[in-house]
C-alpha cells in the first residue's frame, strides 16, 4: 500500500493529532489540502466522506474519517495503543482528557476578538487545575518515563501536543509540574518526534486570523 493520504485544510484541527502519531510511528504521509469549498463539497459529492466531514485518511485500501476512530487505527498498527486491555483502558483515559483539553484550543481562534482574553483564561485555568495535575500524579505514582507501561504510547504524544499548544498560550504553564517538563523534554528528544518538531516537518503552524477566516467560510463551528 502506498502513503497514507490526509485530506484536511492546511491548519491543526482536528488532523493534528493524527499528523502527530504517524510522525512519531516514522510513517511518511500526503496532505491533499482543502482550499476552498468547493474542494469540500467535491469529496463529499465523490462519497469520500462517510459523514460528509474531514479529517478523512485513505489508509490501507481505506478512507476513513471520525478523528478518533482515524487515531485508534494508527495507534494500534504502529504499536502506540498499550499491550493489553487494561494499558489500553488507561492510555484511553488519559487520551480523551488531552483532547477535550485539545478541543477547547483549537475552538480558541474562532471564538469572538472580545471573548478570546476569557476563553483563554478559562483554558489556562483547566490546564493547570484539572489537566495537568493529573498527568502530574500519574507520573509520579507510575515512576516511570511514560505515562503507562514502560513504553512510549499514544498517551505521551497527546499529551505532548497538548502541552505545546498550551505553552503557545501561555509560556511557563509548566512551571508547577516539574515531571511534565521533564516528559515534555524526553518525549521532544525521542529521533521521530525530535524531527517532526524541526522547521520544515508536516507539522502546521498555530491558526492566523487569515487561515481563520478562511475557514470560516466554509465551515459550521
Ligand atoms: N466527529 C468528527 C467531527 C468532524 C468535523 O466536525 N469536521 C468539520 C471540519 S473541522 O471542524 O474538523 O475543522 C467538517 O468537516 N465540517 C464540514 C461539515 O460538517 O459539512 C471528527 O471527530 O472527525
Amino acid at each position: 500500500a502506498g502513503k497514507p493520504k490526509l485530506h484536511y485544510f492546511k491548519t491543526r484541527g482536528r488532523m493534528e493529532t493524527i499528523r502527530w502519531l504517524l510522525a512519531a510511528a516514522g510513517v511518511e504521509f500526503e496532505e491533499q489540502y482543502i482550499q476552498s469549498k468547493a474542494d469540500l463539497e467535491k469529496l463529499k459529492k465523490d462519497g469520500f466522506l462517510l459523514f460528509q466531514q474531514v479529517p478523512m485518511v485513505e489508509i490501507d485500501g481505506m478512507k476513513l474519517v471520525q478523528t478518533r476512530a482515524i487515531l485508534n487505527y494508527i495507534a494500534e498498527k504502529y504499536n502506540l495503543g498499550g499491550k493489553d486491555i487494561k494499558q489500553r483502558a488507561l492510555i484511553d483515559m488519559y487520551c480523551e482528557g488531552t483532547m477535550d483539553l485539545n478541543e477547547m484550543i483549537i475552538h480558541l481562534p474562532f471564538k469572538p476578538a472580545d471573548q478570546k482574553e476569557k476563553e483563554t483564561a478559562a483554558i489556562i485555568e483547566k490546564a493547570t487545575e484539572r489537566y495537568f495535575p493529573v498527568y502530574e500524579k500519574v507520573l509520579k505514582d507510575h515512576g516511570q518515563d511514560f505515562l503507562v507501561g514502560n513504553q512510549l504510547s499514544r498517551a505521551d504524544i497527546q499529551l505532548l501536543e497538548a502541552i505545546l499548544a498550551t505553552e503557545e498560550l501561555k509560556a511557563d504553564v509548566l512551571s508547577k509540574f516539574p515531571l511534565l517538563k521533564a516528559l515534555k523534554t524526553r518525549i521532544s528528544n525521542i529521533p521521530n518526534i525530535k524531527t517532526f518538531l524541526q522547521p520544515g516537518s508536516p507539522r502546521k503552524s498555530p491558526p492566523d486570523e487569515k487561515m481563520i477566516a478562511e475557514a470560516m467560510k466554509y465551515l459550521c463551528f
